[in-house]
């Protein structure tokens, strides 16, 4: 479990990227930050493994203060995924993978044989293992930026907006490769994006900022699309409402939130004037309850 009590960051020019900030985020789930450019999601991430460091307040990781262990060791331990991959063009892919475990002493035969395994982990093919950066497409960078993460086997991994350069079919996949991934290796991820369809899909905790590095909303999928806390949630939420084409379905188990795929959204609370909310939060153009999407 990561927890941020009272967190503030201000940078030396003045600017308070975050202000005040508290969470608990549980682990081996997926807890997503999400907010319009320049709302603090990144500062936050990156004070999880002292890239950045705050100005009051604590963070703790399993009941440890952050502020008491070396930056270096503990930068090393967490995986970090960020966008454009990050990968060092000079370096071959298998390489680019295994760079922090060599920087731990790892012998090289066995990070490269770690690395080749993460390439089937991640879903990328080993013939790649020997080509440079530029020679793959930006899904496939994406892919080894996740291997390379995931290479010291870390219980924490940050991802930083990863898959916001690829085009949305590859994202897609990307997507769902990380759910899977989650579920087959139990990690505490978390993630960064402005994309609140990707936040739904993706997050068990959604975080939704606004600028400053303050908290709107934080809950499940199915909290905040039934019952947003105010305006800026409500209309941040609905903003794609047009694209995603939530609708409600009826399961045995009870109502729930259907994306335009078919993928479940959330799981509707039993409360009906909640489900009245998010039906209002919808609107216009959604299908009706029941309804298939266009
Ligand atoms: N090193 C820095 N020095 C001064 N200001 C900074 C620094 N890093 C970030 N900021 C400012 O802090 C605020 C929050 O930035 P941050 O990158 O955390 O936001 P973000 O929500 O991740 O934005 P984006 O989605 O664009 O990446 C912004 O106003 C940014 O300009």
């Amino acid at each position: 479990m990561i927890e941020f009590r009272s967190v503030t960051k201000q940078f030396p020019d003045g600017t308070v990227a975050v202000r005040d900030f508290s969470l608990i985020i549980p682990s081996r789930k997926i807890t997503v930050l999400v907010g319009s450019s320049g709302s603090g999601k990144t500062t936050i991430l990156r004070m999880i493994n002292r890239m950045v460091d705050p100005t009051s307040g604590t963070i703790e990781i399993d009941g440890e203060d952050i502020s008491t262990l070396a930056p270096v060791n503990l930068r090393r331990s967490i995986g970090y995924v960020m966008q454009n991959s990050g990968l060092l063009p000079h370096r071959k892919v298998v390489d680019n993978i295994a760079t922090v475990p060599l920087l731990r002493g790892v012998k090289k035969r066995v990070a490269r044989e770690n690395a080749l395994e993460l390439m089937d982990t991640v879903g990328l093919d080993r013939s790649l293992a020997d080509k440079y950066p530029s020679q793959l497409s930006g899904g496939q960078q994406q892919r080894v930026g996740v291997a390379r993460g995931l290479a010291v086997d870390p219980n924490i991994l940050l991802m930083d907006e990863p898959f916001g350069a690829v085009d949305p079919i590859v994202r897609d996949d990307l997507q769902q490769e990380l759910l899977h991934l989650q579920r087959e290796l139990d990690k505490t991820v978390v993630f960064v994006t402005h994309d609140i369809d990707e936040a739904f899909l993706l997050g068990e905790q959604v975080v939704i900022f606004r600028t400053g590095g303050i908290v709107a909303q934080k809950g499940t999928p199915a909290e905040i699309l039934s019952d947003p806390a105010d305006d800026f949630v409500a209309s941040f939420v609905g903003a794609d409402r047009g694209k995603r084409s939530l609708h409600i379905e009826q399961t045995p188990t009870g109502d729930v939130l259907v994306d335009s795929d078919g993928r479940t959204a959330g799981v509707l609370s039993a409360d009906s004037a909640h489900e009245a909310k998010a039906a209002t939060l919808m609107g216009a153009g959604a299908p009706a309850q029941g309804e298939e999407a266009p």
